[in-house]
């Protein structure tokens, strides 16, 4: 089993701008962890310091129970925010040269760009210049610059923007099969539908520090829930003041009440059925979209 990446503590600023502050959270051997936070939150600053392109003012990043070094950043496939391939070479001559670079054999290094420029849909692209693809498969390119020497640590910088759906899905199985392998996967990213379908765990970070992280399950269970009714007359604003409802919502003939714990439900449906005839009533956790938005404003 591969190493966790762990991120402890991390604090940088940038003149006066307070870009992380105490910023720590865990990335486990075999799990996808989805980091997720307004623009400006601090993502790329934390992945850059985890690669060491940027140094922390304060705080360590490790692997299992090793402060990271310059050999083992060499284990990691990196994408960074800003893509870095050298628009006038060919995608295949600057992958081999990253997989040597990475201490691949050049007879490995052959074989690994064949294997993921055609993974990545780019097989008949290989001897096309990088600046002459499309920005879509300048990105599919840059994600085989992050995957062709074979990483044992995996952090992506929005590596799912300006992709097509096709793109998305086959990136979403090649990082699925990468946590299944044992690698800790990193991924930042603005599209929260991907993140909740795809990651094991979630961290929600604003202003330079994690605000809430776990399994989108628990984030979703956390966020109380949201009961929808249809049918009962909601100008009597029925379900308002009852027992564990937080909020109540009355549009049209729909009611959506915000619940905690100590609602009850059959009390809930039994108090609506006096108000007229019920359609529909069912209950639902929170979008992680919802969660973010509540975090991010609160
Ligand atoms: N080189 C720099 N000099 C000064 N400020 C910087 C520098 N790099 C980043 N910042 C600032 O640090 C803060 C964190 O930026 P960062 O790029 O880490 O955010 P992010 O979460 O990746 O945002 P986005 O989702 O927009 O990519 C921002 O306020 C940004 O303007």
């Amino acid at each position: 089993m591969n190493d966790p990446l762990i991120i402890d503590h991390l604090s940088k600023r940038y003149g006066n701008l307070t870009a992380l502050s105490d910023m720590t959270f865990t990335v486990n051997a075999g799990e996808i962890f989805g980091f997720v936070g307004s623009n400006g939150a601090g993502k790329s600053t934390t992945m850059r310091i985890v690669l060491g392109v940027l140094s922390a003012d304060s705080g360590r990043v490790l692997l299992g129970d090793r402060p990271i070094d310059l050999e083992m950043r060499r284990q990691i496939g990196y994408m960074p925010e800003e893509r870095g391939l050298y628009p006038k070479m060919k995608v295949g001559e600057q992958l081999r040269f990253l997989a040597e670079l990475h201490g691949l054999s050049s007879a490995d290094a052959r074989d690994n760009v064949v294997r993921w420029v055609t993974r990545l849909g780019l097989g008949e692209r290989i001897d096309d210049n990088v600046g002459d693809l499309s920005l879509g498969n300048q990105q599919r390119a840059q994600l085989a610059a992050a995957l062709v020497h074979e990483p044992t640590v995996l952090v992506l910088d929005e590596p799912f923007s300006g992709l097509d759906p096709v793109a998305v899905d086959v990136m979403s199985d090649v990082l699925k099969e990468k946590a299944a392998e044992g690698v800790p996967v990193l991924f930042s990213s603005h599209q929260l539908d991907l993140v909740q379908r795809l990651c094991d765990r979630v961290g929600i970070i604003t202003k330079g520090s994690m605000r809430a992280q776990g399994s989108v399950d628990e984030l979703r269970a956390g966020g109380g829930k949201t009961l929808h009714v249809t049918g009962p007359d909601t100008s009597t604003r029925w379900a308002d003041g009852l027992p564990g409802v937080i909020e109540a919502d009355y549009r049209g003939a729909d009611t959506h009440l915000r619940i905690d714990d100590t609602a009850d439900d059959q009390r809930l449906l039994a108090t609506a059925l006096t108000h007229g005839p019920v359609h529909r009533f069912a209950t639902s956790h929170p979008h992680l979209t919802d969660l973010f938005r509540e975090v991010v404003s609160a």
